[in-house]
């Protein structure tokens, strides 16, 4: 099982599922077809306005899914049903549980990773307090959420270019518009419906990201 979606040599895939999943077995089967299209490091549960026996039973079929591939699972929002369902960590945005309480409830070797919007000072208070990654978005209009912050390249270069913690560009990114926040410097991209709703189906999408990935991803020094 993967621990951690460490940053490779290259830009990685964050998967995101889609808001709402009224049948999961059949989202189950979409997963695994996204998966089979390429690597993918780690998956995020991010169920939104549904109660928390719904997020269990999601987790039960789609945590064991995605670890059995080494693709690490995080639970939006909820450091509690991180640790009780078996996540290898949790993603927390500003008005979520602080960092502090979600590190000290899921311990050091779990992920932490945490919302910055486009936001400098953020990045380096969650950088600072130990933060697995920060998170920078809305790069692009999207629909999956109301996001009226954007995020530019410009923030992602000098977080990339200076900061050694990863950093996971989100929103609106599909493979037609991923080129340049790969270029940039991303460590991850972070993808909802630009995976489950591309035209060619979920796997081709991973596959298309993928190979811009392997293609456009910057030099990195040796660590
Ligand atoms: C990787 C990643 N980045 C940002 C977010 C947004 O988190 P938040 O601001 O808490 O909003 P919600 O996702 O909870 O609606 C995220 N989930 N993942
Ligand atoms: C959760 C979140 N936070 C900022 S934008 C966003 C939505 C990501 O989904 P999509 O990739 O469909 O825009
Ligand atoms: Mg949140």
């Amino acid at each position: 099982m993967t621990t951690s979606p460490d940053p490779q040599d290259r830009c990685r895939l964050y998967l995101i599922t889609p808001p709402r999943l009224d049948d999961v077995d059949a989202f189950a089967r979409t997963l695994a077809e996204a998966l089979d299209g390429g690597d993918v490091a780690c998956l995020q549960l991010r169920l939104k306005d549904v109660d928390d026996d719904a997020i269990r039973r999601a987790a039960e079929v789609l945590v064991p899914l995605a670890q059995a591939r080494d693709v690490a699972v995080l639970m939006n929002d909820r450091p509690d049903l991180a640790l009780a369902t078996g996540c290898d960590g949790v993603h927390v945005g500003q008005d979520d549980a602080p960092y502090a309480e979600a590190r000290r409830l899921l311990g050091e070797n779990r992920i932490v990773g945490v919302t910055c919007h486009d936001s400098r000072d953020l990045a380096m208070a969650a950088g600072e307090a130990g933060a697995d990654y920060v998170a920078f978005g809305a790069f692009y209009p999207t629909s999956t959420k109301d996001a009226p912050i954007r995020a530019d390249v410009d923030l992602l270069r000098w977080w990339a270019e200076a900061m050694v913690v990863p950093v996971v560009a989100i929103g609106g990114i599909t493979p037609d518009n991923a080129r340049p926040l790969i270029e940039t410097g991303a460590d991850f991209l972070a993808v909802s419906a630009g995976v489950w709703a591309w035209p060619d189906g979920p796997g081709a999408a991973v596959a298309r990201l993928n190979a811009l990935m392997d293609t456009h991803s910057p030099e990195r020094e040796p660590a």
